[in-house]
């Protein structure tokens, strides 16, 4: 089995321990009647489902950047076939929609975002606007290298590749791990995430905050968590009001089944509403709110130590009172404001703390506020406050995400599942561009033009929102400003991209599938892969109808979303040339498994001297090896593990793909209409949709003509029979009517 495949048997995920604790300590205590769904509702919003990460890394590293445009047309009849009705301009059609059309709304939030802050962070520089983005798609951007222009041999030209690749860092990097295909690159790093979960609370940590503030332990940690979190509930509600019903897994926490969250949230977004909960005096908490909580179960329970130590019963305990007691949650409320506003972190505090609570705060070392280097408008790096904790928050146009956990490092990139004020979950896609050659960075910001474009698709991952930190550096970008495009970008400065977020992705459910098969005589169910199979096909028919090819098709990059696959990481994606149905490209790109003969060869020339680009039936090779791999289990090439192994089969055109007998010759045949060495031969999706192996004939009716003609005869036997000459030309009468005749 490949490594590729080996790394698929991952083990299950387990929810992060942490948050799990409280969750099942009250499923087993809890008087509750509706805790059963509130576990779920618990469960749902804060367990990972499934690890996801990146499945296959045996992946050629795309240099991300723009190729000048190729108006020149195919000379060969059987490579690039030109389609008139194809023309339409990338530069146009995806400036016409990207980056430059920020939502209003999103603007506005962001800049009122921004007004709240007291500090000039560059993380919170509102989207990019820029006159001049429209040059991100513009032909005249040209910062390539000039190997792609110099016809070689494939096999030369590869090498010439990965020598540049090890001048790029992206390509180095991918090419390094496929070469030395190391296993740690394709293990999920469950320890890793687990730690990121555990360490980061999410929301579970608003109730262990509020417990430590009662109960005077962990004042300090627990006001800086508060009131970073209050920050993160003050900001305007996320985007995802703007997505309805398409947008990220959101777990609602004012459902009524989910009575601690509600009355969390009710306690935690009050500490961002004076008008809701009036902040009492110091009397009034002395007077009233502290004895009649003295008197509840968490005060008690709270007295037993600190959160860790804490038993989980003492959540239980506030979980009930909370629910059974509206008046004392307000209590509670003024409780725990009061300290709150007292902390460093509040910029709007107005009411006095309790003396003792507030001793309790000063006697503890505040936490400093974090500093970081950060790109200002200028391309210079000055420190600059924040006053958040960036090992939990993120924040993107002003808008905070807490961390939940690590779900996966891309090739260029880390993505983490987040929570936003408004308790949605999305997936953060960060992606540090310090060190990046400006080429590079130019594919980030594509991704988002191509996000962007592709925006209400349900079948494409909705970018809800995105931060470009360094404007000056995108500017010059976008411009095709940049005097050296091998310089390297040297400021601090990040991408970041708010996904709609997905719970697993095909690749693990394929190994999962495979794991329930493996070891049974069982075949793999036809429906199961109907299903998924033509929500690919969907899926990809969605970008190639925008004139976009995708590139890296491959399992891990079709995310389950509610049910339904969603296609991700259009990071090497590239559109069409307004003059020509296929891209040319600077170098090999995609993950080796599933690419393309002619995406080795890109830019190479073929027989007749044509060169050889790569276009839509690239991504349908890359389906192939998709279906493939759903249908037995490994990839076609599997079974050539050396990079070099593989490129040789690949390009082989008389290298012939083991297909093992089916009980449904369909399949075979779908399969190898997708994995023709020749691209010109491969079916379009539309075709694809109508494969029988999707629509299966239908039988032909029996001809009614023979029927009648059979009834004849019967007549004709019985000779002189009156009465079964009648019948039988009564029902040959009713046959004609029946079959239209
Ligand atoms: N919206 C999302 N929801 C959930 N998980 C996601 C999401 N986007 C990405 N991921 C996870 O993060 C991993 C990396 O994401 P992505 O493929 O976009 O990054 P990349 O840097 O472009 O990776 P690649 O090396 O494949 O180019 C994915 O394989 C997937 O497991």
């Amino acid at each position: 089995m490949d490594k590729e495949e080996e790394a698929n048997n991952l083990p299950p995920d387990k929810p992060p321990k942490s948050l799990a604790r409280p969750i099942l300590n009250h499923e087993s205590s809890s008087s509750s009647s509706s805790s059963p769904e509130l576990i779920r509702h618990l469960q749902a919003a804060f367990k990972r489902h499934r690890p996801l990460n990146k499945m296959q890394t045996t992946t050629i590293g795309p240099r991300r950047s723009v190729v000048a445009p190729q108006r020149q047309p195919s000379r060969s009849s059987t490579s690039d076939v030109q389609r008139p009705q194809d023309v339409v301009s990338l530069s146009h059609s995806l400036a016409a929609n990207t980056l430059l059309t920020h939502d209003s709304t999103n603007l506005a939030s962001s800049s009122a975002a921004a007004g709240e802050s007291t500090e000039n962070n560059a993380s919170t520089t509102p989207p990019l606007i820029s006159g001049t983005v429209d040059n991100m798609f513009n032909d005249n951007y040209n910062p390539q290298v000039s190997h792609m222009d110099l016809p070689k041999p494939a096999s030369a030209s590869l090498r010439n590749n990965l020598d540049i690749g090890s001048r790029d860092e992206s390509v180095s990097r991918k090419v390094q791990s496929l070469v030395t295909v190391t296993s740690n690159d394709m293990e999920w790093d469950a320890a890793t995430n687990q730690a990121e979960a555990s360490k980061h609370q999410n929301l579970q940590s608003v109730v262990d905050s509020e417990i430590s503030l009662k109960s005077g332990y962990k004042v300090s940690s627990s006001l800086a968590k508060m009131g970073e979190f209050r920050n993160f509930l003050n900001q305007p509600a996320s985007q995802c009001s703007v997505m309805g019903s398409s947008c990220a897994t959101t777990t609602s926490i004012h459902s009524s089944s989910a009575p601690m969250l509600n009355a969390t949230t009710q306690v935690s977004r009050s500490y961002v509403d004076p008008h809701a909960v009036p902040v009492p005096s110091q009397g009034n908490l002395a007077s009233s709110s502290r004895p009649s909580f003295k008197d509840s179960n968490v005060l008690q329970a709270n007295k037993d130590g600190p959160l860790p130590e804490m038993p989980a019963s003492a959540v239980v305990s506030e979980v009930s009172f909370k629910e059974t007691n509206i008046s004392k949650q307000q209590q509670c409320t003024t409780v725990v404001e009061a300290p709150m506003v007292s902390s460093t972190h509040g910029s709007d505090a107005t009411a006095r703390a309790p003396d003792d609570l507030l001793t309790s705060v000063s006697s503890q070392p505040q936490k400093p506020d974090k500093q970081e280097k950060v790109a200002t408008s200028k391309g210079t790096s000055a420190p600059r406050k924040r006053n958040y904790d960036p090992d939990l928050f993120f924040k993107v146009n002003g808008k905070l995400y807490q961390r939940l956990g690590k779900i996966g490092s891309g090739g260029s990139s880390e993505v983490h599942k987040v929570i936003s004020s408004d308790c949605t979950i999305y997936a953060l896609k960060k992606i540090k561009l310090k060190g990046r050659d400006y080429a590079t960075a130019y594919g980030f910001c594509q991704e988002i033009g191509y996000l962007k474009k592709l925006k209400g698709k349900t079948n494409i991952i909705q970018l809800i929102d995105y931060e470009v930190t360094d404007k000056s550096l995108l500017q010059e970008v976008l411009n095709g400003t940049m005097s050296n495009k091998d310089a390297r970008v040297k400021d601090d400065g990040f991408i970041y991209m708010v996904l709609e977020y997905g719970e697993i992705d095909l690749a693990h459910m394929l190994s999962q599938k495979w794991k329930e098969i493996e070891g049974s005589d069982r075949t793999i169910d036809e429906n199961w892969l109907r299903f998924y199979w033509q929500q690919i096909l969907q899926a990809v028919n969605t970008i190639h109808e925008e004139r976009i090819v995708h590139s890296d098709l491959k399992p891990a990059n079709f995310l389950l979303v509610r049910g339904f696959l969603k296609l991700i990481d259009f990071g090497i994606a590239k559109a069409i040339n307004s003059d020509t149905t296929n891209i040319q490209r600077d170098s090999q790109v995609g993950t080796l498994s599933y690419m393309s003969p002619e995406a080795f060869m890109c830019n190479e020339s073929d027989e007749n001297g044509n060169v050889i680009k790569c276009g839509r039936p690239s991504d349908i090779w890359s389906l192939g090896c998709i279906l493939y791999q759903m249908v037995y289990g490994r990839t076609p090439f599997a079974d050539y593990k050396t990079f070099w192994a593989k490129f040789k089969v690949i390009t082989d055109p008389n290298h012939e793909i083991t297909y093992n007998q089916l009980s449904n010759p369909w399949l075979v045949d779908l399969m190898k209409k997708c994995l023709a060495w020749d691209r010109n031969q491969r079916w379009r999706i539309p075709e694809l949709l109508q494969h029988p192996f999707l629509a299966p004939p239908i039988p032909p009716e029996p001809r009614v003509s023979s029927s009648i003609q059979l009834i004849s005869h019967i007549a004709e036997s019985f000779g002189s029979d009156d009465r079964v000459s009648e019948l039988c030309a009564q029902l040959q009468a009713r046959l004609r009517v029946l079959g239209g005749e």
